[in-house]
């Protein structure tokens, strides 16, 4: 395929996996997410995500965003990316993200955002 599809399974370079369901007509998505390292001590749990991405007839290399529900932290992550694909074909989830912790005040809402890269390949 010359386009980039999301759906499937895919991993970072942090250790986590994420799968994403068949994208329906309105560019809508769900999925799974595993990460293998966490920024709170939990015990890890595999977590929902719910995105959507640009039509692919439109454009090749397409833009999406996707929401990460933490099941074990009341934490939550946006990522937002765009799928590259090189000349063999090989795909490429470039994202950055938001990671936005749970503060016990608003004195603390200064601290509660994380932020950055990350890429995804096929698994
Ligand atoms: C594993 N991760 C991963 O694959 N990322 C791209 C980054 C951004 S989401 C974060 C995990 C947050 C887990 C929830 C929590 O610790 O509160 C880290």
């Amino acid at each position: 395929a010359r386009k980039c599809i999301l759906s499937g399974l895919w991993k970072n370079e942090l250790g986590s996996n994420m799968t994403i369901s068949a994208v329906n007509t309105d560019g809508g998505f769900t999925g799974l997410y595993h990460t293998a390292v966490t920024a709170t001590d939990k015990h890890i749990r595999v977590s929902p995500l719910k995105g959507s991405q640009k039509p692919t007839n439109q454009r090749k290399q397409l833009t999406f965003g996707f929401t990460v529900s933490w099941t074990f932290s009341n934490s939550m992550t946006v990522f937002v990316g765009q799928c590259f694909m090189d000349d063999k074909g090989k795909e490429t989830l470039k994202t950055m993200w938001l990671l936005r912790e749970e503060v016990s005040s608003p004195g603390d809402d200064w601290k509660a955002t994380r932020v950055g890269t990350n890429i995804f390949t096929r698994i």
